[in-house]
């Protein structure tokens, strides 16, 4: 699992860092990163260093140092680098040494660029970038390649205009849009939650020997395929259909029948060996899939160690039984889309307080306000947290990077999101294979991280054979796992 912490934590552990270091040793060890990290892009994009223009955007701070520094490496490997001064105050010994190297200042972005180096703000930054920076960023982005392309942006430690903190770009027209972005130390927020990860690119996290000096926890945790492979639940030759555990689903209504399908779909590409189907959509489950046993009613069905309750339910009172009877029942529940809707009136409010077993919420946006009382807004991490102290519920946050929000305190991002799965009904499937890790017996932040994982990989998956729809995704799970935990 890799830490993102905020620019308060990531200062303190550098301030111990450096008192134990020569003055400037970790500006260099960042920089010599940061170089060999343009060069390699140059090196792999246009096949060497020698002749390629570099434009270096240096702002006012620390951040302009480190790219400066990397360009006069670049400068003495034959680099052509030029550099804008965005401040009348830049880092002067980066800039000498630039110069001592063949930099040129210029006042503007160049017609033709091959790399440009974002060093106009880093942690320090606040805000949207100032206009003359994003005028100069713009301009910077539309230059073209000597292969005819565009640059390659290399953003220093953060795209700047983004938020460091949160992962909010207050204004995306002035926030640089990196294609890599290389990052000290250790990971922040904005390279792995909200639009700012987007902005982000691809992370490349060098090593300046910061990592032992970060005394807190991290404000938000990234699993990566090997923490999900952990999870997973394996069947062992003593298992049967019950030990591998039972997934009860109450979703689907007379309107959404596809919804019950869905998530029923979903449930059957997790780990469970037993699948229990309770509502109006018996019939349609019945025919597409045999295995799953099916009754009309909560009330009705057999034991289960999880439940899936509001895919498709609707809101009527029927469906507000329904509800009741999940919530009611000793065992970890997810709550997804009009189950949520359920809860916005408060009317669920004690039965769900009354709750000992895990409760999973499942929003997007507009569900969330629903509950909340407004969207989560720029610090998503932060919304999440409140609403799982608040509702003493994890919340799963869906987005492109879908936030695991833990009572406790703790939150984490899912990195393999896809543009793809924001397509009606793939929530349904999501909420199944939730519901069958959980009553696999996973705790409940696991199974809804690795829910959100490997749901985003079936989106790629399905992504790969063209445009995506839900039922893409449900058929893809299978291969996802595989690919998630082999
Ligand atoms: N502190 C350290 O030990 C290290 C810091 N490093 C670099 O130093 C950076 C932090 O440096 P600083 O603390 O000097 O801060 P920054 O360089 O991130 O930026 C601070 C300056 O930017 C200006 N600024 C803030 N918001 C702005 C906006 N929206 N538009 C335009 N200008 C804005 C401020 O006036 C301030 O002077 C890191 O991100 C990293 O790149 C690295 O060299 C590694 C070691």
């Amino acid at each position: 699992m890799k830490g993102a912490w905020r620019a308060a934590d990531i200062r303190a552990a550098e301030k111990t860092l450096m008192a134990k270091l020569p003055e400037g040793t970790l500006m260099q060890r960042a920089a010599a990163g940061l170089a060999r990290r343009c060069a390699g892009l140059l090196q792999d994009r246009y096949g060497g260093v020698y002749g390629r223009t570099v434009l270096v955007l240096a702002g006012s701070g620390d951040n302009g140092g480190d790219a400066m520094y990397a360009g006069a490496a670049l400068a003495r490997r034959g680099a052509d680098v030029r550099v804008i001064r965005l401040s009348d105050r830049i880092h002067g010994a980066s800039y000498r040494a630039l110069e001592a190297a063949g930099g040129r200042p210029l006042p503007g972005p160049p017609a033709r660029i091959d790399l440009v180096i974002d060093g106009i703000v880093g942690i320090g930054g606040r805000g949207a970038l100032r206009e003359r920076a994003a005028e100069v960023v713009g301009e910077a982005a539309a230059a073209t390649a000597s292969d005819g392309g565009s640059p390659v942006v290399v953003a220093v430690d953060v795209p700047s205009g983004v938020d460091v903190d949160t992962g909010d770009v207050p204004d995306a027209s002035a926030a640089v849009r990196a294609d890599v972005t290389v990052t000290f130390g250790a990971l922040k927020p904005a390279h792995v939650v909200g639009a700012a990860a987007v902005h982000s690119g691809l992370v490349d996290l060098v090593d300046i020997g910061l990592a032992e000096h970060l005394v807190t926890k991290p404000a938000v945790q990234v699993p990566d395929r090997t923490d999900i492979a952990g999870w997973w639940p394996s069947h062992g030759s003593t298992d049967d259909k019950y030990t591998r555990g039972v997934v009860g689903l109450a979703t689907g209504s007379d309107n959404y029948p596809g919804a019950a399908v869905l998530s029923v779909a979903g449930a059957l590409a997790g780990p469970t060996g037993y699948v229990r189907y309770a509502g109006t959509a018996a019939r349609e489950i019945r025919e597409r899939f045999p295995s799953v046993v099916c009754t009309d009613s909560v009330g009705s069905a057999g034991r289960a160690q999880a439940w899936v309750c509001g895919s498709g339910l609707g809101t009527d009172e029927r469906a507000a039984a329904e509800l009741r009877a999940v919530l009611a029942k000793p065992v970890p529940v997810i709550l997804d889309a009009d189950a949520l809707t359920l809860l916005a009136d408060g009317s669920m409010a004690r039965p769900l307080r009354e709750r000992e077993a895990a409760t999973v919420i499942t929003p997007h946006d507009r569900e969330f306000a629903r509950i909340a009382g407004a969207e989560p807004g720029g610090d998503r991490v932060e919304s999440a947290l409140q609403l799982a102290a608040q509702m003493n519920a994890v919340v799963l946050l869906k987005g492109d990077r879908t936030i695991v929000a833990a009572p406790d305190g703790t939150a984490f991002a899912n990195p393999t999101g896809s543009v793809a799965l924001a397509t009606a009904g793939t929530g349904d499937v999501l909420a199944g294979l939730l519901g069958s890790l959980l009553a696999a017996g996973l705790p409940a932040p696991h199974a809804a991280l690795a829910a959100a994982y490997v749901h985003g990989l079936a989106g790629r998956v399905a992504a790969g054979s063209g445009p995506v729809v839900s039922p893409d995704v449900a058929d893809a799970l299978r291969e996802a796992v595989v690919l998630a935990t082999r």
